[in-house]
């Protein structure tokens, strides 16, 4: 293959020269370090076709250059490989490469993702006129492959395009599963986990806890109880209780969703998926989410018959799945209607369930890990919250969601992590609608839009000294991040706004009050504050990529 390179690349010299001469070598390079990457070593014909490609990608950038497509678009830093574009700029964390390349060429950029045009905004200004000025040009979102299979064909919320069945899912779920009500009635849930897990931890008195699977394992435990209503197979929380075959499955399905489909980014590389073995993964761990949910809703239907004919107790709380039963018929056309008009279809609700699940564990669990990570960098921190914690809740023995309203320090810890670590840094991608011009550039209509929600908590216009995890910014600060203010946007903004932000915001301060209540935290022995590792993990939800390590003492009664 390396001499079939050097062939192309002597042919290559003989046409061209200057810029598209350097272009060239760079794509070689880029394709052999890929090649190499991906340890291909299937049929030699294929290869063959890179430079033919790599040819008429070339052409089409010179023609469509030639022809002025490209007028007024935002600056585009450093070099489009064909075929493969800006992709080799992005590195194993994108949001921070392009935060970098944002300092350099301004906060609205153009980059190529393969084929694909996409747009970077990285400044408050920017994201505000994408999510509230020109909302409806960019309130779509892509049709990807490992989203689009979990989402039964972007039938959920979270991935459908912007159209009539996403506003009908989207009034549905904001009126019976998301409203502040509901989230009140699965109280319960919350505090009964949340207590499984500070008695697992209390049996680990003076022993090394695995802090970021214990807060994993909560989230998936409260989040499966308040889907199924019923208690997930456990392990032990203290001893990486994840390994039941349900979090298994959540935890492949959530990585899954964050791995770059070649196809999604350029219709020729679809092989490469296959070669890579991505696209049967997938297909085996969606036909096993499905057999799960399959199975489930069975059960559940079952269970309300014979609570129906009163033959069995009926559930202190409703879960999610019998709001969906609740509006669910076999037949399409004949749905039952909730108060506003509203039915489901079985798949609809399928992909529901799966939104749940997606967007109810990895982010809650990502921002208490992170934000005991940071109370551990930062002493003085953990003393405020603490003593506030212990004063509010006194000698109760355990914290209630009732006293949440009273721990304003434990808000701000709160707010400060999710300025510094927002579990999903890009949001989720969007697709522009209609040709829009923002700031005199030309967002062109289809172009894919990353909003990087982690530059911006950073950016020096909006905050002191920003990399600094200082709660006390936050105190007489008006600022939130329910999506008004465009310097805080951990939870996107506009009509697709995270519409799970109560549900997810109270988990996570119960859980972390209870953290803070029950124990006072010490680091492993011979380990400093500044040995904790700030380094990320790879994936859609940004996790630490080295699990965080406590030891948990009782606190003095
Ligand atoms: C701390 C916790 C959470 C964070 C940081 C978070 C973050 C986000 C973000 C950034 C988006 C994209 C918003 C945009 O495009 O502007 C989103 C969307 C979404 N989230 Fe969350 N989320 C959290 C909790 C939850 C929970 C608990 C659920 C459900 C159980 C949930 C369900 C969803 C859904 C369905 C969408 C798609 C909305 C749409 O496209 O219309 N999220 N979330």
């Amino acid at each position: 293959m390396i001499v079939e390179h050097e062939h192309y690349k002597l042919s290559i010299k003989r046409r061209f020269s200057g810029k598209v001469e350097k272009m060239a070598n760079e794509s070689l390079r880029f394709l052999q370090s890929l090649m190499d990457a991906l340890n291909y070593n299937g049929p030699p014909s294929i290869p063959l076709l890179f430079p033919l490609l790599l040819f008429l990608c070339t052409l089409l950038y010179l023609v469509s250059r030639k022809h002025g497509h490209m007028k007024n678009l935002p600056p585009t830093p450093g070099l489009s490989i064909p075929l493969f574009g800006h992709l080799h700029l992005l590195g194993s964390s994108p949001h921070v490469s392009l935060h970098r390349l944002s300092q350099k060429h301004g906060p609205l950029i153009r980059l190529n993702l393969g084929l694909v045009p996409t747009i970077v905004a990285s400044s408050p200004e920017t994201a505000a006129k994408i999510l509230k000025n020109y909302d409806t040009h960019f309130c779509s979102r892509p049709s990807l492959t490992p989203t689009s299979r979990y989402s039964y064909g972007d039938l959920d919320i979270a991935f459908s395009p912007y159209n009539q069945h996403w506003m009908k899912l989207r009034r549905f779920s904001n009126a019976h599963i998301f409203s502040p009500s509901r989230v009140h009635s699965l109280r319960a849930i919350r505090e009964q986990e949340v207590e499984a897990m500070v008695n697992a931890i209390s049996n680990k008195y003076a022993t090394s806890v695995n802090v970021s699977d214990a807060v994993m394992c909560l989230f998936n435990n409260i989040t499966f109880r308040e889907v199924f209503g019923k208690q997930p197979e456990r392990g032990d929380y203290a001893e990486c209780g994840m390994r039941s075959p349900y979090h298994e499955l959540i935890s492949e399905v959530i990585f899954l969703m964050g791995v770059f489909f070649l196809e999604d980014l350029s219709p020729y590389l679809a092989w490469v998926d296959v070669v890579r073995g991505w696209r049967g993964k997938l297909e085996r761990s969606f036909q096993a989410l499905d057999a799960m949910l399959e199975q489930e809703i069975a059960e559940r239907m079952k269970k309300r018959e014979r609570q129906e004919a009163g033959t069995s107790e009926k559930d202190d709380a409703t879960c999610f799945l019998d709001v969906l039963l609740q509006h669910i018929s076999d037949d399409d056309q004949n749905g039952k209607n909730d108060s506003a008009g509203l039915q489901l279809n079985i798949v609809e609700a399928k992909a529901l369930l799966v939104n749940m699940f997606i967007g109810g564990t990895d982010t809650s669990a990502s921002v208490l890990d992170w934000a005991m990570t940071d109370l551990m960098r930062n002493p003085e921190a953990m003393r405020k919250a603490q003593e506030e914690v212990r004063q509010v809740v006194g000698h109760k023995g355990s914290v209630e969601e009732t006293d949440i309203h009273r721990l304003h320090y434990l808000k701000m810890v709160i707010k400060e992590t999710l300025r510094l670590h927002p579990p999903a840094p890009l949001l989720i991608q969007r697709e522009c609608l209609k040709d829009t011009t923002i700031d005199g550039y030309r967002i062109p209509a289809k172009a894919r839009i990353l909003i990087n929600a982690w530059a911006i908590g950073r950016d020096p216009n909006y905050w002191d000294n920003p990399e600094s995890f200082r709660p006390e910014r936050f105190e007489g600060s008006a600022i939130s991040y329910m999506g008004n203010h465009f310097q805080l946007i951990p939870f996107g903004g506009g009509r697709r706004i995270c519409p799970g932000m109560g549900l997810g915001i109270v988990g996570v301060e119960l859980a972390m009050a209870s953290l803070l209540y029950s124990f006072n935290w010490d680091l492993p022995p011979g380990m400093s504050r500044g040995d904790v590792s700030m380094e990320e993990g790879f994936g859609i939800v940004r996790h630490r990529k080295v699990p965080l390590l406590l030891v948990p003492g009782i606190r003095a009664a």
